[in-house]
């Protein structure tokens, strides 16, 4: 067999911000057809590196060599495209308003006399699609109308147009469902064949597992180690990158249940229909799906974000009618958004300051205690291991994973009687996932109760006492523990009978 060629070449980089080191002395490598995979905890340095890549920050010292050839000077973004080096991000960088095939050929236009030829854009957007594994998209529709998935398929495809022979997907599934996972699997295996070399950042250590070709494991800045599919160890790879052991299969101690606390009847609008159900007592109730199932619509109805059209929401016995989140907030309700850079944070503020802001809307006036909130905000920084300088840092330094600790913290803190968590573990790295589980389970021995909404199926099933499984808005099942295994869960997901 030929030997693979090295397309990507990191020879000892570094960079500090503002004099902290984030990564020193870092080597990587990428070969065509081969899935590199890059682990490590929040705040380990993965999307410094990538931002180097991208040329979105600048090296401070190393070599990066393309395809043999030593880069001089600085990467930019333009560089980049033209060196076949292409960055997907967590964010959807598309242009919203145009159609999936304008989006692909931005910059690329396929002219006939000085015209654009637009049939000809539109057979070949087909032909990209196809090579890529990705069917049933009208090459015409506007990127706006497209779901996550979607738009991150077309992401994709635009890079493969670009000629990209380098791609780096930073948690590409982290708004997935399991079906649009395997979808993106058989994804890469086509830009695999195609000679493409993937640089692959997630948290979702089993499709790591699945993928990767290598995997190098990042911590603090520094690699730890590179491991060749044949030497991939889950065990060895966890260790690497926590500095213990750590299981993905979280085991939940069970705490003791309750009577009902909330009620939940025939609620329907915003596009959920007719649910009923009820909340106990010290209760875990995982809500499961696939994306778009209507689990965060449902949650904004119970939090007061949306005006439900019809059906009663009853909160120890009595009904409320909540108009906006701070009703939910005053009736004991929190709820950790899905989308927390936009609803979570105040990112110019310090850590201490959002680490105690639930907890004190529930006040008309608050004074303010620096030393006091400083103080409980250490406690979560050390209880959640929160990667930062201290409560005072403002929360934009903080990388991604570890400003969601802080927004998960803001609850933790802000003494509910019933958490709403939307996917309270998205981005968040393996040994932490175990920190915010003992938290969740700390609050139900407190007597508190959790609807807990993930898409990721062994946390449902670990965390959750009983499983609703929703579909287009509707519940069509409700599992015991005993009975709530992926495969159930699943065939209702997809589409199985209502009860
Ligand atoms: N602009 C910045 N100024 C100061 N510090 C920064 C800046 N950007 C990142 N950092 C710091 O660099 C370190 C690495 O952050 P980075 O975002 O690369 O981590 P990560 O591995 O991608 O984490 P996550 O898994 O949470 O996304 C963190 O300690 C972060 O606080």
């Amino acid at each position: 067999m030929p030997e693979k060629r090295c397309l990507l070449d990191i020879q000892g980089i570094s960079k500090q911000f503002s004099g902290v080191t984030v990564f020193s002395d870092f080597d990587f490598q990428v070969y065509e057809g081969e899935v590199h995979c890059l682990c490590g905890e929040n705040g380990a340095g993965k999307s410094t590196f990538i931002k180097i890549l991208a040329g979105a920050h600048q090296r401070d010292s190393g070599e990066i060599n393309i395809e043999g050839n030593p880069l001089q000077g600085k990467l930019n973004p333009a560089l980049c495209m033209k060196l076949g080096i292409q960055t997907i991000y967590q964010e959807h960088t598309l242009m919203q308003n145009m159609s999936v095939m304008e989006n692909l050929f931005i910059g690329k236009e396929v002219t006939k006399r000085l015209v654009l030829d637009r049939r000809q854009m539109y057979k070949e957007t087909l032909d990209v699609l196809a090579k890529i594994g990705v069917t049933g998209l009208d090459p015409q529709i506007p990127v706006r109308l497209l779901g996550t998935a979607q738009q991150k398929f077309v992401e994709i495809a635009k890079a493969f147009v670009q000629e990209a022979r380098v791609i780096i997907m930073d948690e590409p599934t982290a708004s997935f469902g399991c079906h649009e996972i395997e979808q993106l699997m058989s994804v890469i295996q086509a830009l695999k064949e195609k000679g493409v070399g993937i640089i692959y950042i997630s948290h979702h250590l089993e499709e790591v597992f699945r993928i990767a070709d290598k995997v190098t494991v990042i911590r603090d800045g520094r690699k730890i180690r590179t491991y060749d599919r044949t030497e991939i160890d889950e065990a060895s790879i966890i260790r690497d990158m926590v500095g213990r052991d750590a299981s993905m299969f979280y085991s939940r101690e069970a705490a003791g249940i309750g009577e009902t606390v909330m009620e939940v009847q025939n609620l329907s609008g915003g596009g959920v229909k007719d649910i009923s159900f009820s909340l106990r007592k010290g209760e875990v109730l995982g809500f499961a799906g696939l994306v778009g199932a209507g689990r965060t619509e449902m949650a904004e109805l119970l939090f007061g974000k949306k005006i439900p059209e019809s059906g009663e929401i009853m909160i120890s016995g009595e009904k409320v009618r909540f108009k906006a989140p701070k009703d939910a907030i005053k009736a004991g309700l929190c709820m950790i958004t899905e989308d927390r850079q936009l609803t979570g944070l105040f990112t110019r503020q310090k850590n201490s300051l959002n680490t105690i802001l639930a907890h004190s809307a529930k006040f008309p006036v608050r004074f303010m205690h620096p030393d006091r909130d400083k103080e409980t905000c250490c406690e979560y920084i050390e209880k959640l291991k929160i990667k930062c300088k201290g409560p005072d840092q403002q929360v934009r330094f903080l990388s991604g994973g570890n400003q969601q600790k802080v927004i998960l913290s803001k609850w933790f803190h802000s003494d509910g009687s019933i958490y709403i968590f939307d996917e309270p573990t998205r981005g968040v790295d393996i040994g932490a996932k175990e920190e915010i589980y003992k938290v969740m389970v700390e609050l139900c021995r407190q007597g508190k109760s959790i609807i807990m909404i993930s898409s990721d199926m062994p946390e449902v099933i670990a965390m959750s006492d009983r499983v609703m499984v929703m579909k287009d808005g509707s519940i069509l099942a409700e599992l015991s523990k005993e009975d709530a295994d992926s495969e159930t869960i699943l065939s209702y997901a997809l589409g199985g009978c209502k009860i």
